[in-house]
Formats: structure tokens, C-alpha cells, sequence
């Protein structure tokens, strides 16, 4: 059966963690949530490096764990990226990559120089890791963990050890192995961009349990759950490139249900792009607004009212089309312009952000 069925109980004073999850055999699924909330406990349960006394962990159909059965860590085919690099200082870059696959015998040359061009390190071979730069190591890194063809790549928050520069640097190609590898990632972030940019699923971890689980794009637009990226309550879509206007240097991106107007990232007609679109960018009008400065203008209807945090504000959760979109604006306003459940409305969008 394919993708990835984990389910595990552990009792630690103070601490309980309580899976069960069915995740799926391709993407990127971030766990998501606070500091404390057990993401690390649940990865290094699949890696074997926890033993949870109760547990199953099924990947594609192998058992790994069971009642009695119990596959130990270097037994499993899985990559494992942490948060700082660990490369052997007296290897080579080549070195250390060949170092890691010496454990699989069935490593092959094809997954290693795989693992170099996906990862762009050709240049990089010779040199010994005193000689890379932090984002250099952790692309080393992640090529050492796919040279090994691991059936699943998991990955412990890769990029917090880094700076925002390097972050930057380092983003494109984890989108790259996104779009071409097969393996699923379960990725452990609390930088709400990369969860943005990386996921496809997401499962919101809270006191040692999921509270949460499924697509990005359904799971963010989620009004009763705080999973919240940041103070930037808002959603993510997925859509394509369908204009570029070369005069205006602007691109328009279809999405289920309607288009955008972005400034234009370079990207080849026909190409998947996403855009985030935060709550606080988008306003609410009855009628079509004229005369206005936003380009981005979409008939959709409300789907959901809640509260905010504050007191004074709400959030309202729209269609547009098959997609949602969430807008962040005052009680008081929801209630002069009589929102409900059903109700047509124009939303202005002062903000697209491309992402990716
Ligand atoms: N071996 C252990 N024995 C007892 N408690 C542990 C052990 N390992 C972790 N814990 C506790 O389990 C809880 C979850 O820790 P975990 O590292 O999984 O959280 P996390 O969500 O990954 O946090 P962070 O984002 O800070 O890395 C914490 O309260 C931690 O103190």
C-alpha cells in the first residue's frame, strides 16, 4: 500500500506523544508547530533512532515497526537531514558523499551523481567541508542523504542553522528536489516561508499529537484551527503562468477559479507557480470597486465568519471558485456590511506574493 502509515505512543514524564497518521507517498509533509510540540520525537520515531514502545510504521507497504517487529535505524532506507551539517572533516565532499553510501549495498553511482546535480555541487567535489559555506554543507548534506536512494528523505528543520542569505540560497534547490524526486519528505520547519514555498501537506503538531492533517492549501484556510504561519494567517495556492505582459513587466497566474495579476518572476508560460495570499491583503467590498489602484479584484462568496485573536477583528473565510482565500478585517465592518454565510462579495487583493 503506498505512502505512509505511523502510528506511535510514548510516555515520557511530562511529555505524551499520540500518532496516528496516514501520510502520503509523494510531497513534502511539514510538521508544523510549536517548540516542545514532539516533531522531533515523531521523525526520530520513524527513523528508528526513538523506539515508541507502542507503534506501527508501514512506508510503501514495508513494515518497519510492529507488535515484535522492530527494523533498526541503519536497517531502514532513509535519508536524514539535521539541522547543522555533519560532514567528516578529513573527507573530501566526494569523500564524505561516498562515505554514506559504503552502509547500503544497494547504493548505485546513478543515485549519487543524481544526488551531485540536483544539489549543484559538481563544482564543489574536492573540496573539504572547512572549505563550504553553511548552505554549501547542507546541500552536501542533502545529496549524501539521497545518494543513498532512502524511500523516504527526512529532514529536521535543514535550514534553521542558516542565515536568510544563505536560507535564499539554499530555498530553489529543495523546490527543485520537490518538483523532481519521488521520495516523500517529511519536513520539520517552524520558518512559516518554507513551509509556504515546500509543502504539500501539512500536519499541525500540538502537546504530542496532530491536531491537524491535509493539504496545504485546505489546512491553511482552516478558520478553527490555529495553525497559523507566523502572524501571517493566510493561504497559499496553487496556480500557473498564463500572461506576461512584457510592458508592464507583469505575469497573470491562473488559479481553480480565477487569476491574478503578479509582478512578473521570469517564469516560462504554462509553469507552476504558487501564491500566498495573506489575510490582511485582502478587503471586502459589496459592489465592484472602480477608480481603484488593486489590480487584483475577484467576485467570491463567504464560506465561514470567526473570531480573531483581537476582539475587534474577524476573519472571514471566502470561494473563489474551487479556491479559498481567507480575509482578515473588524467586527464592526463585518456587521455594517452584513456578512454571512452566502453572501456575494468583491475582495480586493492588495498583495500577491509568488512564491516559487
Ligand atoms: N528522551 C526524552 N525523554 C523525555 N522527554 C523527552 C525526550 N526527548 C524529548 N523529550 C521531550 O519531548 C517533548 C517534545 O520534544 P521534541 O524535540 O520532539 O519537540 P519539537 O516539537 O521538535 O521541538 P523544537 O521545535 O523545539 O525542536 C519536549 O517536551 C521534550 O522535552
Amino acid at each position: 500500500m503506498a505512502g505512509i502509515q505511523a502510528q506511535f505512543h510514548i510516555d515520557w514524564p511530562g511529555f505524551t506523544l499520540d500518532v496516528n497518521l496516514d501520510l502520503p507517498a509523494r510531497g513534502v509533509t511539514a510538521l508544523f508547530g510549536h517548540s516542545g510540540s514532539g516533531k522531533t520525537t515523531l521523525l526520530r520515531c520513524v527513523a528508528g533512532l526513538q523506539r515508541a514502545p507502542q507503534g506501527r510504521l508501514v512506508v510503501n507497504g514495508d513494515v518497519w515497526q510492529d507488535d515484535g517487529h522492530w527494523l533498526p535505524t541503519h536497517k531502514r532506507p532513509l535519508g536524514y537531514v539535521f539541522q547543522e551539517a555533519s560532514l567528516f572533516a578529513h573527507l573530501t565532499v566526494l569523500g564524505n558523499l561516498r562515505y554514506g553510501m559504503r552502509r547500503v549495498a544497494a547504493a548505485q553511482q546513478a543515485s549519487l551523481d543524481q544526488a551531485i546535480a540536483l544539489l549543484g555541487i559538481d563544482a564543489l567535489l574536492a573540496r573539504k567541508p572547512e572549505h563550504l559555506s553553511g548552505g554549501e554543507r547542507q546541500r552536501v548534506s542533502i545529496a549524501r542523504a539521497l545518494a543513498l536512494s532512502p524511500r523516504i528523505l527526512l529532514m529536521d528543520e535543514p535550514l534553521a542553522a542558516l542565515d536568510l542569505k544563505r536560507k535564499q540560497e539554499i530555498l530553489p534547490y529543495l523546490e527543485r528536489l520537490h518538483r523532481e524526486l519521488d521520495v516523500p519528505v517529511l519536513y520539520v520547519s517552524h520558518a512559516p516561508d518554507e513551509v509556504a514555498r515546500l509543502a504539500d501537506h501539512i500536519v499541525a503538531m500540538e502537546g504530542g499529537r496532530a491536531i491537524a492533517t491535509g493539504p496545504l492549501r485546505d489546512t491553511l484556510a482552516r478558520l478553527d484551527l490555529p495553525i497559523r504561519l507566523g502572524e501571517d494567517v493566510g493561504v497559499v495556492l496553487q496556480a500557473r503562468v498564463a500572461e506576461r505582459d512584457a510592458h508592464w513587466h507583469l505575469a497573470r497566474v491562473d488559479f481553480p477559479g480565477g487569476s491574478l495579476w503578479v509582478r512578473d518572476g521570469g517564469h516560462a508560460l504554462g509553469s507552476p507557480v504558487r501564491v500566498r495570499i495573506l489575510a490582511r491583503d485582502v478587503s471586502i467590498a459589496l459592489h465592484p470597486v472602480l477608480d481603484t489602484s488593486i489590480l487584483n479584484c475577484l467576485s467570491a462568496t463567504v464560506d465561514q465568519l470567526a473570531a480573531d485573536e483581537h476582539p475587534a477583528l474577524a476573519l472571514l473565510r471566502l470561494q473563489v471558485g474551487a479556491s479559498p482565500l481567507i480575509a482578515r478585517l473588524t467586527q464592526r465592518s463585518a456587521c455594517e456590511l452584513g456578512l454571512q454565510p452566502g453572501s456575494k462579495v468583491w475582495v480586493q487583493i492588495k498583495a500577491v506574493a509568488l512564491i516559487g
